[in-house]
């Protein structure tokens, strides 16, 4: 069976940040994962998770001035210092966390840049991130981001991915593979799962509905058949990951939040406990 994270950062959005973790656990799940939590006290978060007996199972490094439009660090050749230190601080924090899985955005390489530039250094600093993070127990991750959502990205395709990963060649640097991105992107989600598990890859899923990016069974995406491939995978393969839930809840409060959109979930979480009615 997947096993299945909420990210709070994107779901219970009418609750506090640190407010979501006891939400998920009161959903029966037993990990999250999130994006950014550098805001919030240290400490507390901690608290939080271990009142709740919650796993955190990804987050991402810090990446770069988000409100100005940078998405990741990892390949603009003048920011080198800023991404040394955004990897210092994640690391730090994720093992703070005990989280496993760090992802390290790529970027968004200026307009007119020279991409093959772009990508020598995307590839020099995932070195770098490895060598510094030796010893933490960290994997680091990589995702590929759709460029609706994400105008100029440099990393959109699965097979880019993993080609970067296959020529690093470490166990310790996994693709994310999520879901949403991949059928926007590329389409045939059940093709490329069936096509990257196997590779010993992919070190994380997630799910969202395509394109609203709302509950999974909302819209295109096949994600009963993409569930049900992963676990047939899982168990051919002893592939033991996450799938993370990383979508915008389509029920406001009063309809019952993202408890009550939890409905698709069910099937694969017969013994937990769920609020969802
Ligand atoms: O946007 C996504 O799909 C992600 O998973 C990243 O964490 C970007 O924040
Ligand atoms: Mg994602």
């Amino acid at each position: 069976m997947p096993q299945f994270a909420a990210n709070i950062s994107w779901l219970y959005p009418d609750l506090p940040f640190l407010d979501r973790i006891a939400a998920a656990a009161r959903d029966g799940f037993t990990a999250v994962e999130c994006t950014f939590p550098y805001d919030r006290p240290l400490r507390v978060l901690q608290d939080r998770l271990n009142e709740a007996l919650m796993h955190l199972v990804l987050m991402n490094a810090p990446s770069g001035d988000w409100a100005a439009g940078e998405r990741g660090l990892a390949s603009l050749p003048e920011r080198e210092a800023d991404f040394r230190l955004s990897i210092q601080l994640g690391a730090d924090w994720a093992q703070a966390l005990a989280c496993p899985r760090l992802h390290i955005l790529a970027g968004c390489p200026a307009p007119g840049a020279h991409l093959a530039t772009a990508w020598a250094v995307y590839e020099e600093r995932l070195r770098w991130a490895l060598e510094a993070t030796q010893g933490s127990g960290l994997t680091l991750m990589i995702e590929p981001i759709n460029a609706h959502d994400m105008p100029g990205y440099l990393l959109t395709e699965q097979a880019q991915a993993h080609a970067v990963a296959a020529r690093i060649g470490s166990p310790r640097l996994k693709v994310q593979m999520d879901l949403y991105h991949c059928q926007r992107t590329e389409g045939d989600v059940l093709a490329q799962i069936r096509h990257w598990l196997p590779t010993g890859q992919v070190g994380h899923f997630q799910i969202a509905g395509v394109p609203s990016r709302c509950e999974p069974d909302q819209g295109e995406l096949p994600a009963a058949a993409a569930l049900a491939l992963i676990d047939e995978l899982s168990a051919d393969t002893g592939w033991s990951g996450w799938v993370g839930c990383e979508y915008r809840p389509s029920r406001d409060a009063a309809a019952g939040g993202t408890s009550a959109g939890l409905d698709w979930l069910r099937p694969w979480r017969p013994e937990a406990t769920m609020n969802a009615p």
